[in-house]
């Protein structure tokens, strides 16, 4: 996987918020089809890093490079124009509208007389939500009626549409239950295939050790580690988040 060339590039990244540091010299390479978890106690900075590299907040200093570019993510506009999706908790997706609005929310395809191409995106809807498995009635649902497990794959699905390098996903499952939370595991699984780059943010550890190729702490603003899941255990990776040397279970 390092020999391939990273699709983002975190380097020396650093944020204050006055006289708080949120984020002390961090860097890291995500690799394409490479998924990478985000871990950490609260306040650890993960929720910060997220908004640095999808374009909420400026970094104190660091740089991006997104294949071999250097950019400035001066806005969520901007990075969304690199290629950088986001899902955050609480998915912003248009209750009363249709699952096929939501992929498009912001931009609509629209046909030459200027009116919205329906057919088109009735058509792209469905074909992502069937290569990605998202079970949902039909692309005309309302996204109300959805369950929970369902509208975050509707979420996932839209940043597949839109994201042509990395997908960041916040805590994707935190408010799914046991089925729900497979179900979406296997939607993101299913990035890998799409040489997609995914930053996830868990606080479970099952997940990780499910998901990852990698897992990259963070405790208190500073980046304590990166491990590759298959070489870790669990023991290790919590000692690193809490900064207690874990006993061996005897
Ligand atoms: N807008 C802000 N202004 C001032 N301080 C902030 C701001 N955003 C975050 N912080 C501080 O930066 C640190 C990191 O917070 P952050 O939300 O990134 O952590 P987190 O790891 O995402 O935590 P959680 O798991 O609770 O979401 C904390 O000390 C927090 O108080």
């Amino acid at each position: 996987m390092s020999s391939q060339k990273p699709v983002l590039s975190l380097k020396d990244i650093q944020k204050h918020f006055g006289a708080v540091t949120a984020i002390e010299n961090f860097s890291l390479d995500i690799h394409p089809g490479e998924i990478v978890a985000l871990v950490g106690d609260n306040g650890a900075g993960k929720s910060t890093l997220i908004k640095i590299i999808s374009g909420v907040y400026a970094p104190s200093s660091g740089t991006i490079t997104i294949e071999d570019e250097t950019v400035s993510m001066a806005s969520a506009e901007i990075a969304r124009s690199h290629g950088i999706e986001v899902v955050y908790q609480d998915l912003a997706l248009a209750d009363q509208q249709s699952v096929y609005m939501n992929m498009f929310l912001g931009r609509e395809i629209t046909n030459r007389f200027g009116l919205l191409d329906r057919k088109t995106m009735i058509a792209e809807t469905q074909k992502l939500v069937d290569e990605l498995d998202v079970r949902i009635p039909s692309p005309h649902a309302t996204i109300r009626d959805l369950s929970g497990g369902q509208r975050q794959g509707v979420a996932i699905a839209r940043a597949t549409r839109w994201a042509k390098k990395v997908i960041l996903l916040d805590e994707p499952t935190a408010a799914l239950g046991v089925a729900e939370t497979a179900k979406v595991e296997e939607i993101v699984e299913s990035l890998k295939a799409r040489n997609i780059g995914v930053l996830i943010i868990s606080h479970s550890l099952d997940q990780v050790f499910r998901l990852a190729d990698r897992i990259c702490v963070l405790r208190r603003g500073q980046q304590i580690g990166i491990r590759e899941t298959a070489k870790t255990d669990k023991n290790e990776i919590i000692g690193m988040i809490t900064g207690l040397q874990q006993q061996d279970a005897a």
